[in-house]
């Protein structure tokens, strides 16, 4: 911990550094949530900004016996209430029409609960379907994918001193033979190679067609109520197809993942992605850190004109970098210890509007839209009490359907000067680069290391696209 307290920060570009300081927060929350796992993270984010950021000073708070802990008698699934009961209508509520959406009353350090599919997809970049497929196919599929979970492992990585490991376990499956060699040899992550890479199996195979169709539909009624009928600015135009599947298996109630956005190296900007849960119901907490009226269409209208400004470097090829959520909430410690100045704009930007649980029951498919990973963070909060599932008991199975993109294949994208592809990323705290995308050296996404400082403006075109000789 001393290490990590006093550690010196790193000289970084000031997107680099920016985009640094906002997540060395996830970071200093999955430490202090794996020092004290009984204590809500909200509390942790507010007793870590009472104490500046200094994760020892808090971690010292936490352990007054004063502190509430999470309460042991939590269900899984509360009472179902609507978003209606706690929006100030300025118009009609579950209205699709942007200008007529309704205020959310979530304030910061609050957590709003949504059940309503209504509600969900007007307060979030989500939408959700219930009771997704045939009841006797979603037990078959949770059965399979319980048993091939036995052998599922935790990602582990180095923060500083220690090595940590992620509070749940994951596989990875992608579509063909190929795409497998692919996976084992060319793409990394976090600077290292992924070992066990598996093809996907027939049922999910046959599941991931049914989520595709589901995707595409979603996606254009997405575009068609929230942006006018416009798909948002590097969104693929091309229909979704997956060719690529995580799997998350939650055993127990702690059992968690931390505050991250998904990686955009393989998938390209404004990606989309599939989650189909199984199991034991979780809630899947979501938080905007873009505020409302830089509203996604303006920040990425304001950084596209500022991409023209990159002359220091667009070149050659596109990107690549972790697919897995998991290692995000990890990645990017690189400047943790100069904490105790940003901490305070840290936390604007972390927790703008208070967080908004999405309950995922067993069945249910949530589409991340390609508003999400840009603006929001999300998370799988540890939990004292869940309700047992019939098949699953403890657990919950998740998988997320992917595309990893052609373009973004780690031959495709910039190598930084340590020899591995450099990591696509998007500024979220310098207003003026809001939306701006950039490949940096994958250390900066690895707590610890020293890496170079390379860093580059990445440019597309209103597809998502690499242009430039990217
Ligand atoms: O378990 C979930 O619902 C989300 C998992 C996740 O965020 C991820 O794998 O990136
Ligand atoms: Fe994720």
């Amino acid at each position: 911990m001393d290490a990590f307290v006093t550690r010196k920060k790193r000289k970084l570009s000031p997107e680099t550094s920016a985009t640094a300081q906002e997540d060395s927060t996830d970071v200093k929350l999955a430490i202090l949530s794996s020092l004290h796992p009984g204590i809500d993270q909200e509390m942790l984010l507010d007793v870590m900004l009472a104490h500046d950021g200094n994760v020892e000073a808090t971690s010292q708070a936490l352990k007054a016996p004063d502190v509430p802990r999470k309460s042991g008698t939590g269900v899984a699934m509360p009472a179902q209430s609507s978003l209606r009961t706690f929006a100030i209508s300025s118009g009609a509520c579950g209205s699709s029409t942007p200008s007529k959406r309704v205020k959310l009353l979530s304030r910061k350090g609050t957590t709003l609960h949504l059940y309503d599919p209504v509600d969900i997809s007007e307060h979030t970049p989500c939408t959700i379907i219930h009771n997704f497929l045939p009841a006797d196919e979603a037990n078959s599929l949770l059965q399979e994918l319980l048993e091939e979970s036995k052998s599922f492992e935790k990602i582990t990585f180095k923060l500083f001193d220690n090595v940590v490991s992620s509070p749940h376990t994951s596989g990875f499956y992608v579509s063909t033979y190929k795409e497998l060699q692919e996976q084992k040899h060319e793409y990394v992550y976090n600077g290292s190679r992924m070992t066990d890479v598996r093809t996907l199996t027939p049922q999910l195979e046959r599941v991931k067609a049914r989520v595709q169709e589901a995707v595409n539909k979603e996606i254009q009624a997405r575009i068609r109520t929230h942006h006018g009928g416009k798909k948002l600015r590097y969104q693929s135009p091309a229909p979704w197809t997956p060719n690529a599947a995580f799997v998350n298996c939650y055993n127990g109630p702690q059992e968690s993942v931390g505050w991250h956005s998904d990686q955009l190296t393989y998938l390209g900007p404004r990606p989309v992605i599939g989650s189909l849960s199984l199991g034991v119901t979780r809630e899947f907490r979501v938080r905007r850190i873009i505020p409302q009226d830089g509203d996604s269409t303006t920040t990425t209208t304001t950084s596209n004109s500022n991409s023209n400004s990159n002359s220091n470097s667009n070149s050659n090829s596109n990107s690549n970098s972790n697919s897995n959520s998991n290692s995000n909430s990890n990645s990017n410690s690189n400047s943790n210890s100069n904490s105790n100045s940003n901490s305070n704009s840290n936390s604007n930007n972390q927790d703008l509007a208070g967080q908004i649980a999405i309950h995922l029951p067993h069945n249910s498919l949530l589409v991340m839209h390609a508003d999400m990973q840009e603006e929001w963070k999300h998370s799988v909060s540890p939990t004292q009490a869940i309700d047992p599932h019939p098949v699953a008991g403890n657990r919950r199975i998740n998988i997320t359907y992917r595309h990893y993109r052609q373009g973004f294949h780690p031959r495709n994208t910039p190598r930084c000067p340590c020899g591995v592809p450099a990591v696509l990323r998007v500024v979220t705290k310098k207003r003026e680069n809001w939306g701006r995308y950039f490949w940096m050296c994958y250390t900066g996404n690895v707590a610890g290391k020293e890496g170079c400082d390379f860093f580059r403006w990445a440019e597309f075109d209103d597809d998502g696209n690499t242009v430039g000789g990217e």
